[in-house]
């Protein structure tokens, strides 16, 4: 198929475990079909001599996508004329770590990227956060890259939305494309809310085994994953990023989608909040929050707890 277009993409942290699983999807076609890539390649200056092993490779691999590849540790060198930035960068945690005790290390790398996208960034540049804890990280960037317009900011929590589609799919016995509009609420952390109320198999909507396993196994899924292999999940995490991309950009019309974005005040979660919403992708990246979901008294509690965690999270970020 013939080459339409060029995109420049921009991945942080991209010496790191994430971005060694992403950076083959998004050259291979699979993010953005063909679609030629520039590529940007940002880690911190000690990571140089492992960034140019990356760049080997991709050479290596002789990827027919590949455009023009910059490598550095300057953001305001590599956010420039860039059409989107996978923010993988920053501290993974360890084992017996919540994903916001990250919070004092990862929110300085959030602010000066924040600072370098408002200077140097494109007005229209679009943004998907990863490193945890994503939300407030994300929320951050958007503090400080205010020219950029806020629904052009995402996180990821497409990682939690495949684990529940898997879960349910075991938990039905029924194939994962039976499976629709399975919705995760708020923020990538334990108090995340994986919800089924609005989800049908087969066009019906169903109740699970044990819906209460089911929401922590979810919530909890991350650490069992950090404490089997000693390190946070890495391809699962790249493929979702792949998914959230592609989605976004190209629009899907089957199903509710979960990213997490900028609150307006939807279900009356506090304006400005990145909170994770059923979301519709209209292509283009464009995308429209489902705000007129009916809710049970039991989601809106569970909305509650993971809305104060951000607010929580939010007040720790201001304090740093
Ligand atoms: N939202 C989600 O669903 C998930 C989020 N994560 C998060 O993604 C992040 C990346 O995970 P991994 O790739 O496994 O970690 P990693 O430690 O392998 O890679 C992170 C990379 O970021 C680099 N880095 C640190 N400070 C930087 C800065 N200021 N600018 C640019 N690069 C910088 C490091 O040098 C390293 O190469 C972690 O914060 C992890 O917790 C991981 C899995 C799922
Ligand atoms: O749990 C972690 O630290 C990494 C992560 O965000 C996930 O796997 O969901």
């Amino acid at each position: 198929m013939e080459v339409q277009q060029s995109l420049t993409v921009c991945v942080t942290g991209a010496a790191g475990q994430i971005a060694y699983s992403f950076i083959p999807l998004l050259l291979s076609g699979q993010v953005f079909g063909q679609v030629k890539i520039n590529l940007r390649l940002l880690d911190i200056p000690k990571m140089e001599t492992a960034l140019k092993g990356v760049v080997m490779e991709i050479e290596d691999c002789a990827y027919p996508l590949i455009g023009d590849i910059q490598t550095g540790s300057n953001p305001k060198e590599l956010f420039k004329n860039c059409d989107l930035i996978v923010f993988l960068g920053g501290f993974p945690r360890l084992p017996g770590m919540e994903r916001k005790d990250l919070l004092q290390k990862n929110a300085n790398i959030f602010k000066e990227q924040g600072e370098a996208l408002q200077e140097v960034g494109k007005d229209d540049v679009k943004c998907v956060v990863v490193a945890n804890p994503a939300n407030t990280n994300c929320l951050i960037l958007s503090r400080y890259a205010t020219k950029i317009p806020r629904q052009n900011f995402t996180c990821l929590t497409r990682l939690d939305q495949n684990r529940a589609y898997a879960q349910v799919a075991l938990a039905l016995n029924k194939p994962l494309n039976s499976l629709k509009n399975i919705i995760i609420w708020g923020n990538h952390s334990t108090t995340q809310y994986p919800s089924i109320e609005h989800a049908t198999a087969d066009g019906q909507s169903f109740v699970l085994p044990d819906q209460g396993q089911f929401i922590e196994r979810i919530q909890k899924r991350g650490a069992e994953v950090l404490n089997a292999r000693g390190n946070s999940s890495v391809f699962s995490a790249a493929n979702a990023v792949k998914d959230h991309i592609k989605d976004w950009f190209n629009g899907r019309e089957d199903t509710l989608l979960s990213l997490g974005v900028l609150s307006n005040g939807e279900y009356g979660v506090q304006s400005g909040l990145c909170f994770s919403y059923p979301i519709r992708c209209l292509g283009a990246f464009k995308y429209e929050i489902v705000g007129n979901l009916e809710l049970s008294d039991f989601s809106k509690q569970k909305l509650k707890v993971t809305e104060e965690e951000l607010i929580q999270e939010q007040g720790l970020a201001e304090s740093i």
